[in-house]
């Protein structure tokens, strides 16, 4: 996991600065600063119109900046340069636009065609996607999630470098998604770097080596989902079950913690502590010994630091 930027050693993948687009009085995106190493799996996240998929844009050279610079592997994004760079990205965008009378192999294979891509490749991406099985049906035909896997599969042509994954998992089912997350962790064994955006929240949190979130065009916090966590200094979680007999010993050691926020239902308790109390709150706890029959501390979820910055 790393928190900081990429040391100037570790080659960035993309690198953002000073990044503005203004649609007339609309600062879609107001100043972002981004440098993503390579190998590296980036979450961006944010409220709707927070200006996600407008950067995702500006990086794939589609969405002319106002100002700023962006480059892919050292190259600025609208420069002439970009042409050979593009070949190694590969984007799934919020709505992928698929043709209903082709089928899934047909589809793939005019993507390819597109894209400059091997057409005998295709069969093997759809495997990848889970589509082997339904590669001759109209897309007319697929549901929701098949449409999705499909999207991500034209992401996938020509083996790219970087991935651009705008909700790459809006409508796929719990097995899809795990697949899904499953194939990211294969492509970054594979040294490719990812952006991902979703609404999900608790989907990204254990997936994403740093993650931004963005407000208003802007970058509101940046680093690991444990560096934000610690950066927010949010409190820990505590649930813990006491026995009967020893209720009155924990109420009474409780008591000299730092704890709040709690409550008392039977024999259960249920509070917060700051970080910085937690070998203590462990050391009293254990102390306890046989009088708690049980306990559980829990870290805020990507949820909380996500509500914490006052979204
Ligand atoms: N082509 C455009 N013309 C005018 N305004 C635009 C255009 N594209 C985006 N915007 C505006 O820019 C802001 C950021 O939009 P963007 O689509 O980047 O947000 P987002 O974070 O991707 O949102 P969502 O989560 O809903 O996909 C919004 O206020 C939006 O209305």
């Amino acid at each position: 996991m790393k928190d900081s930027m990429p040391s100037p050693t570790e080659a960035a993948a993309i690198s953002v600065r000073g990044a503005v687009k203004h649609y007339g009085a609309v600062r879609a995106v107001d100043g972002v600063d981004l440098e993503i190493g390579s190998g590296e799996v980036f979450g961006l996240i944010g409220h709707n119109g927070a200006g996600k998929s407008t950067l995702f844009k500006m990086m794939l050279g589609l969405v002319r900046a106002t100002a700023g610079d962006i480059r892919i592997h050292g190259a600025p994004v609208r420069g002439s340069g970009f042409r050979a760079v593009r070949r190694a990205i590969g984007y799934l965008p919020e709505n992928v636009v698929l043709y209903d009378n082709l089928t899934g192999l047909e589809t793939l294979r005019y993507f390819a065609r597109l894209k400059g891509a091997p057409l005998a490749h295709c069969p093997a991406v759809l495997e990848r996607v889970g589509l082997t099985h339904a590669a001759g049906r109209a897309v007319r035909e697929y549901s929701k999630g098949m449409r999705q896997r499909l999207g991500f599969a034209q992401a996938l042509l020509g083996r790219p470098q970087v991935l651009f994954l705008d909700e790459p998992t809006t409508g796929l089912d719990p097995e899809a998604i795990r697949n899904f997350y499953a194939t990211l962790r294969e492509l970054r064994a594979d040294g490719v770097t990812m952006i991902v955006t979703s609404h999900i929240l608790a989907e990204l949190q254990e997936r994403v080596d740093r993650l931004a979130i963005l407000s208003g065009g802007r970058v509101q916090a940046l680093g690991s989902v444990q560096g934000l966590r610690e950066q927010m200094a949010l409190p820990l979680r505590m649930e813990l079950a006491t026995t009967e007999a020893g209720a009155a010993a924990v109420r009474a050691a409780l008591d000299t913690l730092p704890v709040s926020g709690h409550r008392w239902q039977g024999a259960l308790f249920d509070g917060q502590f700051p970080r910085e109390a937690k070998m203590a709150v462990l050391a009293a706890l254990a102390g306890l010994g046989s009088a708690i029959q049980d306990f559980r501390i829990h870290e805020p979820s990507l949820e909380d630091v996500f509500f914490g910055f006052g979204h």
